[in-house]
């Protein structure tokens, strides 16, 4: 398993050996030994599995304390480009985004750890699988407009298909009113 930090505490990439052979490959998704010894000694306690067809874009969603999530994620068919972004109020990252590329072909992931705005988009019809730190809380649900002028988000797609939740989402700044932006 290789790790690729991030210019963002916390926030990584984790490429699994993958092993090929004439009938197809294998690969570990998830080994707590190997996590522990890799400094990632987080435990997972719900799994989640979305489909979205191309151009679905998802978020950018996050659960507000005490129900705050560290999600695993990764692509088990197709092609994302997903998006973290730091809303820890007292990181001197806040605000600042990472985009990963997941592909199914590549077996990529992100940790993306708690306080984290989370969201991607399909760039072609995927199942986007991931690990969570806490359960579904759904009067803790939050998120920022996945097209907030101040992230200013490069989603390399102009026209997402959103849901109507998400299209209702907040700014930045009316969600975190007195964190300079
Ligand atoms: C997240 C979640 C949702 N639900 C129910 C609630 C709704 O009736 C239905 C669809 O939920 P939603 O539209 O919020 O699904 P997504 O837009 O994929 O939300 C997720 O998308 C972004 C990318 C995330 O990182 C979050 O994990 C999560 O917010 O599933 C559940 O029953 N359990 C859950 O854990």
């Amino acid at each position: 398993m290789q790790v690729r930090e991030t210019a963002i505490s916390g926030l990584i990439e984790l490429i699994p050996r993958v092993f090929e052979d004439e009938r197809g490959h294998f690969f570990e998704s998830y080994n707590k030994t190997l996590f522990t010894s890799l400094g990632l000694p987080m435990e997972f306690v719900q799994d989640n599995q979305s489909f979205s067809v191309k151009g679905v874009l998802r978020g950018l969603h996050m659960q507000n304390a005490p129900f705050a999530q560290g999600k695993l994620v990764r692509v088990i068919t197709g092609q994302v480009l997903d998006v973290a972004v730091d809303l820890r109020p007292d990181s001197p990252t806040f605000g600042q985004y990472e985009t990963f590329l997941l592909d199914a072909k590549l077996a990529n992931m992100a940790y993306i750890p708690e306080g984290f705005g989370h969201g991607f988009v399909a760039l072609a019809d995927s199942v986007f699988s991931y690990k969570c730190t806490n359960v579904y809380n759904k009067a803790a649900e939050s998120g920022i407009i996945w097209n907030d002028p101040d992230l200013n988000i490069d989603w390399g797609i102009t026209n997402p298909i959103v849901s109507e939740k998400d299209i209702e989402l907040k700014t930045l700044r009316e969600v975190f009113p007195d964190v300079v932006v």
